[in-house]
């Protein structure tokens, strides 16, 4: 590791002894300094162990001059006061603190300087450091659902949140959503978007597709792109997307840091990490429908989330309510599947590859042979119809789920395709065909274990970048249509055979991120990195601490 230069370096005190604290470009780092120590009884004294400690500056959220306790009422802390009289001025650093499972949290560290000029010194350089971290959002607009899952979006966001924004110096632009689809309208129009580095979304995944929606249309419009053309090449969204999680999934923010606590994320907003993200368009007959991160899914996820609108007022539990009903019904929809396999991907979907912080197969940009579908000779074929390169499969299905991204969450700790990637511009097509209750139970089940849920013979699984549905018997052509009766219009619309058939058996309806679609019919494409979340994806799990590693400590040695 190359040694930096040090900016400033100075004898001060941590817990009563003195430390020598270094600051360089990337790490503040702090070591007692032998004299201080008490003479230990032998050399094995392990209560002095002169430990070096530090901390990465670009995970330092902020630093300020000490607020005086004045809370010294014990022996103790007035031996701490006289001491501290000495060393009257101090400062103190917050910085990232990782904890279990992918948790982090805002921890600090006060050192005490003999003189003020020494303190506001080092106020000041570490300050100055942070300055220099371009990623940092300064200002955000932030929306909150007051309504999502538990409907403690607003208490969540002013209890954890906003305490660590204002010390970390954000100024962020709230706005309480008072109806479904507030936040999309007001990003679409009136939103001012140059005076923010970022938006902020606190609810669950359905008001994340919000600012999805919002903030998609507004940068396609802005840039004169027309979203309903299914194969327009749209423009990445510059803006990040923050989620403090409080809904009853919150899949996609688990997914991208790993964890659904709110403190976890907002703490990954301050830091400015960036995460690219895939988003699949979807249309009905060259009409743009909607955009999906998480899951596409017709059969099974679709009649769960239709079953569960009407339970909303149960919060989370109504999906595991509906899940037990829909598991009982059992239902089958006919249909044909056709889909275009990515070529040359790095993964697959059953290879274990899983989709981590830094992820390669991620950072593997389509090679010029995906590229080429788009300008190819192939595509003018599939446009008039004749789809070479395209698979076509016809059948009877339980689910069909498309994951462009894991959907890790809690319910499913791995989520629906583990190895699915976050930013590699494919999505997994998995078919679930027609098979028994228990089967279909075995499968469900390996969701919340370690088996693999794609190793049963009605399971398949395809890594794509585009695929149609077209269900087997043609959807009514508007809603009314359902309500007439067969014997008026001579033949039901939708199925042929025994016309008392009632609609629900034969169609699903396509789950988008937790929001039913209008249209069975659709066709699909995945926008590669579209959009950028305040997230790094999940981190490896190991042994995080900056201050172990000797080399770090090596770098901050006197010449
Ligand atoms: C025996 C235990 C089986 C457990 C099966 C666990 C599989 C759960 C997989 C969860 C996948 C979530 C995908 C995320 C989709 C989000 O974009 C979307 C919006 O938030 N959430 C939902 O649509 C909400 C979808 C929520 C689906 C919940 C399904 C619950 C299934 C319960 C089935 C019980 C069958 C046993 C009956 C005896
Ligand atoms: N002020 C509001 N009043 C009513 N509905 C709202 C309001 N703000 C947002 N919504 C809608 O509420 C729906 C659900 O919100 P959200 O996704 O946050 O909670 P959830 O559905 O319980 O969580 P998840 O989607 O993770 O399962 C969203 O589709 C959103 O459009
Ligand atoms: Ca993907």
């Amino acid at each position: 590791m190359e040694k930096q230069p040090r900016l400033l370096s100075s004898k001060l005190v941590h817990k009563q002894r003195q430390v020598e604290v270094v600051l360089n470009s990337r790490i503040l780092a702090w070591k007692e300094i032998e004299s201080s120590r008490k003479r230990g009884s032998g050399l094995n004294d392990t209560s002095g162990t002169a430990h070096s400690r530090g901390v990465q500056v670009c995970e330092i959220l902020a630093v300020q001059k000490t607020e005086e306790d004045e809370s010294t009422n014990t022996r103790s802390q007035k031996k701490a006061k006289q001491y501290s009289l000495l060393y009257a001025h101090s400062f103190t650093v917050f910085y990232v603190k990782r904890t279990r499972q992918h948790q982090w949290r805002c921890s600090e560290v006060t050192f005490h300087c003999a003189s003020q000029g020494l303190c506001e010194q080092w106020i000041q350089v570490i300050a100055e450091q942070l300055s220099l971290l371009a990623n940092r959002p300064k200002s955000l607009l932030v929306y909150i659902n007051p309504y999502g899952g538990k409907q403690c979006g607003q208490s969540i966001y002013e209890q954890k949140v906003a305490p660590l924004f204002h010390r970390a110096c954000i100024s962020a632009d709230v706005i309480v959503t008072e109806y479904a689809n507030h936040a999309r309208d007001h990003l679409k129009t009136e939103a001012n978007l140059d005076k923010y580095d970022g938006v902020v979304c606190v609810g669950g995944d359905g008001m994340f597709s919000e600012i999805l929606h919002g903030l998609v249309s507004r940068t396609q419009t802005d840039h004169g792109v027309d979203q309903n053309q299914p194969d327009a090449v749209l423009v990445p969204c510059s803006l990040h997307i923050g989620i403090i999680p409080a809904g009853s999934t919150d899949c996609i923010c688990f997914a991208t840091i790993g964890t659904n606590d709110p403190v976890t994320s907002a703490l990954h907003i301050i830091v400015g990490d960036s995460q690219p993200m895939d988003v699949c368009s979807v249309h009905h007959n060259n009409v743009f429908l909607r955009y999906s991160v998480s899951l596409l899914g017709y059969g099974f996820y679709g009649d769960v989330l239709t079953d569960s609108e009407r339970k909303r007022w149960l919060g989370p539990a109504r999906y595991d309510l509906s899940g037990v009903k829909t598991f009982l019904s059992h239902n089958f929809y006919e249909g044909t599947v056709s889909f275009l396999p990515a070529e040359d991907t790095m993964g697959n979907p059953r290879d274990k590859l899983r989709c981590r912080s830094g992820c390669h197969v991620c950072q593997h940009k389509p090679s010029s042979k995906d590229n080429q579908w788009e300008m190819s000779e192939e595509k003018e074929k599939f446009d008039k119809g004749d789809s070479s390169d395209w698979n076509v499969i016809h059948g009877k299905f339980i689910a069909i789920n498309a994951a462009s991204m894991s959907c890790a969450c809690p319910r499913s700790p791995k989520g629906l395709s583990p190895s699915a990637h976050l930013a590699d511009g494919t999505a997994d097509l998995i078919l679930v065909r027609k098979c028994s209750r228990l089967d279909f139970f075995r499968h469900l089940l390996r969701h919340t274990n370690k088996d693999d849920q794609f190793d049963h013979s009605f399971v398949e699984v395809h890594r794509v970048r585009k695929f149609r549905f077209q269900p087997q018997h043609q959807e009514p052509v508007s809603l009314e249509d359902l309500s007439e009766t067969p014997k008026k219009t001579g033949f039901s619309p939708m199925c042929s055979a025994q016309t008392n058939c009632n609609y629900s058996s034969i169609h699903s309806s396509w789950n988008c991120d937790g929001e039913i679609l209008p249209h069975t019919a659709i066709q699909v494409s995945v926008q590669c990195q579209l959009i950028r979340l305040f997230a790094r994806g999940i981190e490896e799990q190991q042994p995080h601490c900056v201050f172990e590693d000797p080399c770090t400590l090596q770098a901050l040695e006197p010449h």
